[in-house]
């Protein structure tokens, strides 16, 4: 085993659209054994300290999948280890990839139930924030709700979608990446103890795990498939807003209807800055927008 942390062949490049990711297509092994104890460590402390900042606020389903997928602190698991169990529950498949996918191979992925998981981790000195996926984000924090058979539903069903939405151009992918961006990334759920975390880039974030349940800045709005799919996002700082679902199955059943129809009625109307709350918001916190960053940053 190399001693030296792994070369990383993903990151972003200067264009003159800025500095953005690379996007590759390329399916990888995950090649177990070229993790360096450095690597192990990284797995290791990120996954201590959100198992402790995630009780009381990640939902049951993500800490229960974590302990049926069987994994654990001491080494970044076995892509076919959590493959065995992962299939067995409900037939999803993680695959190795490089980092970002183009839109179209990310969804037909999807919709044929395999997830792509970045198979590198994070260096040392990215332990709290790294601006792309890394392994720890896709693993720990996409794949457990892959174990939920609600869930994975949702998730193949958004892949078909995806495919579908590709066909019908740029506007309908941006209506439909923001919901992803507001459930699967970003998603929080009510449960009899009270809201809980769902969204995969907040479960791998210790920061926002604590501000979108304990902070006052941040509106906390009741799930609205339309509204959201009209909303702008931060991809640079904690959310402005956060949709709170009552259940999985309310967001399949909200988003099962054939979107075309919704495209179409969505187009004319014009986006909602991230931090913004409008008539008709069923508003569970009204944010103070304490230390939000102008909506010249909003995607
Ligand atoms: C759909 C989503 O908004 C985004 O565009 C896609 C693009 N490609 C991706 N590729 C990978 N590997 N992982 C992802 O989460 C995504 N997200
Ligand atoms: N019903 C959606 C597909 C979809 C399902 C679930 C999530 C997202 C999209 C469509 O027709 O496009
Ligand atoms: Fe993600």
């Amino acid at each position: 085993m190399s001693s030296t942390a792994t070369p990383r062949r993903v990151e972003h490049q200067q264009t003159d659209k800025g500095y953005v990711p690379v996007y590759t297509t390329a399916v990888v092994e995950q090649d177990w054994d070229q993790y360096s104890e450095d690597d192990h460590r990284t797995w290791a402390t990120l996954f201590q300290r959100q198992l402790q900042v995630l009780q009381g606020r990640a939902c049951r389903e993500h800490l229960e999948a974590l302990d049926g997928l069987q994994m654990s602190a001491g080494r970044i698991p076995r892509f076919s280890d959590i493959n065995a169990l992962l299939q067995a529950a409900t037939g999803w498949t993680i695959i190795g990839v490089e980092g970002l996918l183009p839109e179209l191979d990310f969804f037909d992925h999807l919709a044929n139930r395999r997830f792509p998981v970045t198979w590198w981790i994070r260096r040392p000195d990215q332990i709290d924030y790294i601006a792309e996926p890394d392994l720890f984000h896709d693993l720990f924090g996409h794949v457990p709700l892959l174990f939920n058979p609600v869930f994975a539903d949702y998730m193949q069903a958004y892949g078909r979608g995806g495919v579908k939405a590709h066909g019908l151009g740029e506007a309908a992918l941006q209506n439909l990446t923001r919901l992803y961006w507001y459930t699967v990334e970003f998603g929080l759920i009510r449960s009899a103890e009270g809201l809980r975390i769902y969204g995969a880039g907040i479960v791998s974030s210790k920061g926002e795990s604590i501000h979108c349940l304990e902070s006052d800045a941040p509106n906390r709005i009741g799930f609205d498939l339309k509204r959201i799919m009209r909303t702008r996002y931060r991809i640079d700082t904690f959310q402005k807003t956060y949709f709170v679902i009552d259940d999985f199955q309310q967001l399949f059943d909200a988003t099962r209807p054939d979107f075309t129809q919704i495209y179409a009625e969505l187009a004319p109307m014009p986006a909602i800055p991230a931090g913004e709350t409008i008539d008709g918001d069923r508003i569970l916190h009204r944010g103070t927008g304490e230390g939000w960053l102008d909506e010249g940053g909003d995607v």
